[in-house]
């Protein structure tokens, strides 16, 4: 795995003078030293001051904390990004909590349906129907050869917002920079690819500006000739280990794709799979406080798609595992439709509509449960099931709630309430890097349960007792970190790692793999 971020400057080459300033991947603005500035030809071409990393960031913040519109922080920050690239992941990691919402949920949402207009340099990669045929060598396009990890979208479900077709490309963007800041992949490494084939979205085809295919979406053959044209490509360049996950599929796709190809290829569905994981480490966590275990919990789901699926299914396997029944008894406890007759002791929303936890589902849940546990995991924020104050308002404060998008703590009647956010982004950043770490082969439902179990265990016990189902996202780094060694354990115990030999202490490994974002220095 690379470097670790420290670039010694004696197995690397890097450009000088405005190419250099030009090159975010290397550019360190006002940070360059003098000795730096004398060897790279970039007297005169800077002012003379010369700043720390630490004040360029201050500096930094202090900026984007006067845009008061979401959008316009999203803006700046990808701006940042593509100038000045360890600064952007520097500011990411230290104000994780207050930059997540900004270049993730909800406001990407936002940038995706406004993408053609926020638009300035392309980020990603590209294919269309236009490629068939040289999917090859598009990829060869990519200014980076050694690649270890694709998020791909073919934008025809982004979060809850449905079909925004090519504008969809914010999303692979946006959970790539998540597996450098939160996970430490390092970000050359990452390639975001958006797969157009056309969109279903009327508004976007009567769009001048429309950046995409001005199409409707290709189906059938058309389209798996195209995506099987991809995945082989992308291994036939990348190699047998190159971590794939699809992201804001339609359901009808995202079963099939991952169905189709996870017995050849390293892949991975972070809404299926990704999503499944962080809820089942949610309960987990949740059932110390509520008392009982999953198999004592009756499941209540509102929308049975991707996420709905594959909760439901990886909460059935994780009981067959600890109760040793099957998993079709396993399934009796879980209900994906609504029936009067069942009471459920959790009810779990992904839809992607919002405002359906009304104020009476809310009131019966708490008529049945002395604590109900509620999640409204649909994004963004406009497309969860209920706010957070609506679950602590209507549940007079007995819920204990989780939503896929973030909410403030609410106050209810003097006390504080904190809502947990139950997404992806705690899962798929540690779970790729303890794939890539351990350089598996494939991707096994039981690494689900390592990471679901990997991140519960990281809530401590006074966060229990605050009702507190999920660890600070402040702390990220170090959940990643031990998430990625929990999957690398298990894969090592399925026999799909191929490092060899296996790290010893694999936290202490995961950790030393982490990109840092600190400059280095050049000579
Ligand atoms: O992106 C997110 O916030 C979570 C996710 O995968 C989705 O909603 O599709
Ligand atoms: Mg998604």
């Amino acid at each position: 795995m690379g470097n670790n971020g420290e670039v010694t400057p004696w197995n690397m080459s890097i450009s000088s003078g405005n190419v250099l300033l030009r090159d975010p991947r290397h550019n360190k603005g006002l940070a360059f030293t003098e000795k730096e500035r004398e060897a790279h030809y970039l007297n005169g071409l800077l002012p003379p001051t010369i700043a720390t990393q630490e004040l360029q960031e201050k500096k930094a913040m202090h900026i984007l904390r006067q845009y008061e519109v979401p959008l316009q922080k999203y803006i700046a920050m990808i701006d940042l990004q593509e100038r000045n690239e360890r600064l952007f992941y520097k500011l990411l990691i230290d104000n994780v909590e207050e930059l997540l919402p900004i270049v993730y949920t909800p406001t990407v949402g936002e940038a995706c349906q406004k993408f053609g207009s926020i638009f300035r340099r392309p980020q990603g990669l590209y294919i269309s129907l236009k490629d068939k045929g040289k999917v090859l060598q598009v990829l060869r396009n990519w200014p980076e050869r050694d690649i270890e990890v694709i998020v791909v979208t073919d934008g025809e479900r982004i979060l809850g917002l449905g079909d925004l077709g090519c504008q969809g490309m914010g999303i692979p963007v946006g959970k790539l920079s998540l597996y450098t800041a939160l996970g430490g992949v390092r970000p050359s490494v990452c390639l975001p690819i958006t797969i157009d084939v056309g969109t279903n979205n009327e508004k976007l085809l009567a769009d001048e500006f429309y950046i995409g295919l001005k199409q409707k979406r290709a189906r059938g053959e058309e389209y798996d000739e195209l995506l099987e044209e991809f995945m082989k490509a992308v291994k036939l360049n990348y190699g047998e280990k190159i971590l794939i996950q699809f992201e804001d599929f339609a359901n009808h796709n995202a079963f099939s794709l991952l169905n189709r190809y996870r017995n050849t290829h390293l892949v991975f569905n972070d809404d299926i799979q990704g999503t499944a994981s962080v809820v089942l480490s949610g309960l987990l966590s949740a059932f110390k406080l509520l008392g009982g275990t999953l198999s004592d919990h009756t499941f209540l789901f509102l929308g049975a798609g991707e996420a709905g699926t594959g909760i439901a299914e990886l909460i059935a396997l994780q009981i067959t595992k600890k109760t040793n029944c099957s998993i079709e008894e396993a399934r009796k406890k879980i209900w994906l439709v609504d029936s009067k007759a069942i009471k459920p002791t959790v009810l779990i929303g992904t839809s992607g509509v919002g405002r359906q936890f009304t104020q009476e589902v809310v009131e019966t849940m708490s008529s049945l449960n002395e604590k109900p546990l509620i999640m409204a995991l649909s994004n963004p924020t406009s497309q969860a099931e209920c706010t957070a104050e609506e679950a602590y308002t209507w549940s007079k404060g007995r819920a204990i709630f989780a939503s896929g998008s973030p909410f403030d703590p609410v106050t209810y009647e003097g006390k504080v309430f904190v809502p947990g956010q139950a997404n992806n982004a705690y899962i798929f950043p540690g779970f790729g890097l303890g794939l890539i770490m351990c350089g598996a082969t494939r991707v096994h439902d039981d690494l689900l349960l390592a990471a679901s179990e990997g991140l519960a265990s990281q809530v401590t016990e006074e966060e229990h007792a605050k009702g507190i189902i999920f660890p600070p996202f402040s702390c990220i780094r170090k959940i990643s970190a031990n998430i990625a060694a929990a999957v690398a354990d298990k894969a090592y115990e399925l026999g799909l790692a191929s490092l060899q030999p296996r790290p010893e202490d694999l936290v202490k490994f995961a950790e030393s793999c982490m990109y840092s974002p600190v400059y280095p220095s050049y000579r």
